[in-house]
């Protein structure tokens, strides 16, 4: 039997998805449909993984207060779950999609996390790791912890001999890197806060990921939205564009990338396959509220629409 995944979710959060046709900004909006699901990067990226046929083993830290979404959303999903309780409530994120696909999201800060939690937390996480084939750290850092707990975390994995996944922005990515995880997800504008530079074109958006590389991360993958997604590592560079999809909600899109991302590091997934599949897995997350493989057919389908590209020779 393969080993689990193990996913981290220090901030979770409830996602409240708001359609509506249009939003009125600072006028009383009437929406057509709302939903209130378990969610957070870690979270979403177990419920892909799942999907792609892996067990999963999900920690972090919840909300002693509301954690009922999530109790239910691991055993519906037959995730190990491992959250530690924490006093207080999970924050809730606001989602409003627009028809058309516009999305705009209203990010809490989340619960914050007391001392004593997060040495215990940390007191966990290697007896858990050194059970996984990898181990994935997504999303922001709740109050609490400092912008270096990340990077903590990957010091502490260093014994595991496990692939450590980031998805996170800011100073913690900064951290982060520093602690060289085995592979980071940055968007184009965590990478522009990276950098501190723009990354306004291919050109630049290269020269920024071979930085990174340079700087000793394995696997770069930069995602730039509907224009698709690159994976860049010591000797190779991909692209993939993923079809014109009908939008339903983004939100979710970056997670499934990383899920794509995982599932290929684990089962050694060649380039360019393995990014054409987390492409796939990453557009069919925009056909759907929250995230998931919905058929095997339906994924198979726009698989075959992703176009690879090899841009090795701009190494
Ligand atoms: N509108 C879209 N149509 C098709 N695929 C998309 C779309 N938006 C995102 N994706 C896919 O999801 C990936 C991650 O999306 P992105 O918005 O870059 O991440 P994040 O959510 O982290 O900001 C993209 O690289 C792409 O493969
Ligand atoms: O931890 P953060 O950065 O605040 O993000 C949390 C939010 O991001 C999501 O995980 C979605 O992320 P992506 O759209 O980047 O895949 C939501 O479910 C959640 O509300």
């Amino acid at each position: 039997m393969t080993k689990p995944v193990l996913t981290v979710t220090l901030n979770p959060a409830l996602d409240l998805t708001v359609s509506l046709s249009t939003l009125h900004a600072g006028e009383v909006n009437k929406a057509q449909a709302g939903s209130l699901r378990a969610a957070g990067k870690g979270i979403n990226v177990a419920a892909v993984l799942k999907d792609l046929d892996h067990t999963v083993t999900a920690t972090g830290f919840l909300g002693e207060n509301n954690h009922a979404q999530f109790q239910d959303f691991c055993e519906q999903k037959a995730v190990d779950n491992r959250f530690l309780f924490i006093p207080g409530a999970t924050r809730i994120n606001v989602k409003i999609s627009e028809v058309g696909g516009r999305v705009t999201d209203v990010n809490l800060p989340g619960l914050n996390v007391p001392a004593s939690y997060w040495q215990l937390l940390k007191d966990n996480l290697v007896p858990l790791a050194k059970q996984c084939s990898a181990v994935v750290l997504a999303g922001s850092l709740p109050p609490g912890l400092q912008q270096n707990a990340y990077a903590e975390l990957i010091h502490l994995l260093k014994d595991c001999d496990v692939p450590v996944v980031v998805d996170t922005s800011g100073e913690a990515l900064l951290a982060a890197v520093a602690a060289k995880p085995a592979l980071i997800k940055p968007n184009v504008h965590e990478l522009e806060v990276f950098t501190g530079q723009p990354v306004t074109n291919q050109q630049q958006l290269l020269a920024a990921g071979k930085k990174l590389i340079a700087d000793g991360i394995a696997n770069v993958v930069i995602s730039d939205g509907e224009k698709g997604c690159y994976w860049l590592t010591e000797n190779r560079i991909v692209k993939a564009v993923p079809p014109l999809m009908d939008v339903v909600s983004t939100v979710g899109a970056g997670d499934s990338l990383v899920a794509g991302l995982t599932h290929c590091l684990v089962n050694k997934t060649a380039l360019p396959e393995g990014l054409q599949l987390a492409c796939a897995v990453s557009a069919h997350a925009v056909e759907q509220v929250g995230v998931g493989i919905l058929s095997a057919e339906r994924l198979q389908q726009i698989l075959e629409l992703v176009r690879v590209e090899d841009l090795s020779g701009s190494l």
